[in-house]
């Protein structure tokens, strides 16, 4: 029986194969980011209330213009389908299952079309800006015609970090996978290695457009009739930027500490960017949220929401759809727990109030 969700981690590490665990769990260099993600939730604490009337905590609440039961929700994740092979569609079911959001990746091993009739949850769509913008636009259009509700746009990835396990291993898709997504003739270019590198920073540099700029927010804008978002947010300058841009939401994320290294944690600058961008736009984020507490904390410093990223693939691997269920289950319920014993009975009772710094002296 499962406590909570780093026993889904472990046991992953016990039994998916090591070019998958390793691209999974990994982040870039010394993974000083990915540790941050975890330690800064610790530095945090919870101001508690009490005497509140908790005996109906409710953890419904809003994302863009959809109901969700939870302000948990599930990040992108590129080849979910070496995790386990129903990957994007059991995370889809699962999803819509607990009445959350799933963001699907560009680079998933399940087709847009594949993941909509598995489906009919609430889902956004992750985009990569290719070289080849006809490549983009289709994404773009192939997701709305399949009625996903918004396209998240990342954009901290210009190149892919460098994952020291990933050139170890020389990374590579399972040949009996592909990006589905793509022509074969794209498909095909995943895998074995260039020398000193992973297979899959080798694609990347090929496929992605390191020259992405502001401007092409502008371009993707133009073509999405959903509520276009930015994935990989992390200072106040370019949230004011993004409020500019006239776009819907942004996403406060370091992508797991998986592109450049040494960058905060996200929970650390949260609230810089949540005060930038002055309430123009909702604020989301993602990295390091393994406990109630932690979606308690994320949202009393201004999220809307947060993502879950490798806990899916973990839970993922261990079961399929009831293994996502299970796990966002689990999460859930901590998180029920979290506020009732802070005294707040709704999402909207959580406020900056309710967190501090762990070692905070109150003055005498
Ligand atoms: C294996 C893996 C693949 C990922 N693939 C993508 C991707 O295709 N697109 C993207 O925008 N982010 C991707 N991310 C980043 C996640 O969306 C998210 O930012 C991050 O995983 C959150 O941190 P967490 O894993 O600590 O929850 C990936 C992360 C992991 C671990
Ligand atoms: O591995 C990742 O973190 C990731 O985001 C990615 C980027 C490009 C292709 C596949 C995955």
């Amino acid at each position: 029986m499962f406590a909570c969700l780093d026993d889904f981690e472990r046991h992953a590490e016990r039994t998916l194969d090591r070019n998958a665990l390793d691209y999974y769990r990994s982040g870039a260099q010394d993974m000083v980011t990915v540790r941050e993600n975890r330690r800064a939730f610790d530095r945090l604490c919870i101001r508690p209330r009490v005497l509140r009337d908790v005996s109906s905590v409710s953890t419904v609440t809003r994302l863009l213009d959809h109901s969700v039961a939870s302000p948990i929700c599930i990040a992108p994740t590129a080849m979910q389908r070496m995790a386990h092979p129903e990957g994007e569609l059991a995370t889809a079911r699962a999803a819509e299952r607990r009445a959350t959001c799933m963001v699907l990746s560009s680079w998933s091993t399940a087709s847009i079309e594949d993941v909509a009739h598995a489906s009919a949850g609430l889902k956004w769509l992750q985009l990569y800006v290719y070289k080849d913008r006809e490549t983009t636009r289709r994404l773009i259009e192939r997701a709305q015609d399949s009625g996903f509700a918004a396209i998240a746009l990342t954009v901290d990835t210009p190149e892919l970090g460098r994952r020291l396990p990933d050139i170890r291993n020389r990374f590579r898709l399972p040949p009996h996978l592909t990006m589905a997504n793509f022509s074969s003739a794209d498909k095909a270019q995943v895998g074995g290695s260039e020398e000193g590198n992973s297979g899959l920073a080798a694609y990347v540099a090929s496929q992605i457009d390191p020259s992405l700029s502001w401007a092409d927010v502008a371009w993707v804008k133009s073509i999405a009739r959903v509520p276009v978002l930015l994935k990989g947010i992390l200072t106040a300058e370019d949230a004011r930027l993004a409020v500019q841009a006239g776009v819907d939401g942004v996403i406060v994320s370091n992508h797991g500490g998986r592109q450049i290294d040494s960058v905060p944690s996200t929970i650390a600058v949260l609230e810089e960017v949540f005060c930038a961008v002055n309430g123009a736009i909702p604020v989301f984020l993602d990295g390091g949220v393994r406990r109630g507490t932690d979606v308690f904390k994320a949202l009393a410093l201004g999220a809307r929401a947060v993502f879950l990223g490798r806990p899916v693939l973990w839970a993922l691997h261990y079961k399929g759809e009831d293994g996502v269920t299970e796990m966002l289950d689990l999460i859930n319920e901590e998180l029920r727990l979290a506020m009732a014993l802070a005294g707040c009975a709704s999402i909207a009772d959580i406020t900056r109030q309710h967190v501090g710094p762990l070692a905070h002296l109150p003055r005498l």
